[in-house]
């Protein structure tokens, strides 16, 4: 195994983890400057990086035929399938793209997209550190995503509202007709919450990621089961098969 970003926040907790692991080996540590080279001979290289860089790192890595865990955000539709082409070449190789390793949340965003459908209104919030430099956050716009889906299939309008007058952002940013908040406060890790309502009634689903820990089983899982994954996975909850 071979982390990518192993000096950052994400990364050094994924080398305590692996490091830990009694069946998984730690053969190298990469950050800001380093060569990739071989990824000193690593079946598995786990990217916890930047946007910018990730695409980079993951195109290496599928090049030389290491499977790679991807948790850094930023991914749009074009990158993700220069990924595929990028695999194409390399049949036998394993890509997990997600957003948010942490069970509890994967679990979220299955909930938030199983309840969309009943709801008239549905806004998304998501709460972090004042050190991330997104927003809003891989997983409230993967949330949004799905959520957006889930009502386009089941015929559910926009959701409403009569704002007529407003200062920019007030509303959140509009990912596919869902708004998404994004609050930046010292003492937060990661938080998401989305808010479901109709006349007489709201549901509110919320999960806390209080500590980095809380995203290493999902990773190790990940790390596990992407050399039997060959091509691109995007998303915890097909390994969990959610
Ligand atoms: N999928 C998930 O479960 C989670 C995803 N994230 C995402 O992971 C990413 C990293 O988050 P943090 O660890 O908090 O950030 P961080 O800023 O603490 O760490 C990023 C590390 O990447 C390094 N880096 C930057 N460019 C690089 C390059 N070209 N090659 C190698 N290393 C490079 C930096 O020097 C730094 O050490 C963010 O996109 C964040 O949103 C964060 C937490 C959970
Ligand atoms: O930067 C973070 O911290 C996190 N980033 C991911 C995201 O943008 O969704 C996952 C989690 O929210 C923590």
């Amino acid at each position: 195994m071979a982390v990518i970003g192993a000096a950052g926040r994400m990364g050094s907790e994924v080398c305590r983890a692996v490091e830990a692991a009694a069946d998984l080996d730690l053969v190298g540590r990469f950050d800001v400057g380093d060569e990739l080279g071989d990824l000193a001979g690593a079946e598995v290289a786990v990217d916890f990086t930047v946007p910018d860089a990730t695409l980079g790192n993951v195109l290496h890595a599928v090049e030389r035929g290491v499977h790679v865990v991807v948790g850094t955000t930023g991914w749009s539709d074009e990158r993700l399938d220069t990924v595929r082409r990028a695999l194409d070449e390399r049949p036998g190789t394993g890509v997990l793209i997600a957003p948010n390793f942490a069970i509890g949340a994967v679990l979220t965003m299955k909930f938030a997209a199983e309840a969309a459908r009943f709801y008239e209104s549905v806004e998304v919030i998501e709460l972090h550190h004042p050190d991330k430099v997104d927003a809003p956050s891989g997983t409230a716009v993967r949330t949004a995503e799905l959520i957006a889906d889930a009502r386009r299939d089941a015929g559910v309008p926009a959701g409403p509202d009569a704002t007529a007058t407003s200062l920019a952002g007030a509303r959140g940013a509009d990912v596919d007709g869902v708004p998404v908040h994004a609050v930046r406060l010292r003492g937060l890790v990661a938080h998401e919450e989305v808010l479901l309502g109709s006349v007489g009634e709201t549901l509110t689903l919320r999960h806390d990621s209080y500590d980095r820990v809380s995203f290493m089983p999902g990773v190790l899982i990940g790390v596990r089961a992407v050399g039997e994954r060959p091509g691109l996975t995007v998303g915890l909850e097909h390994v969990l098969d959610l």
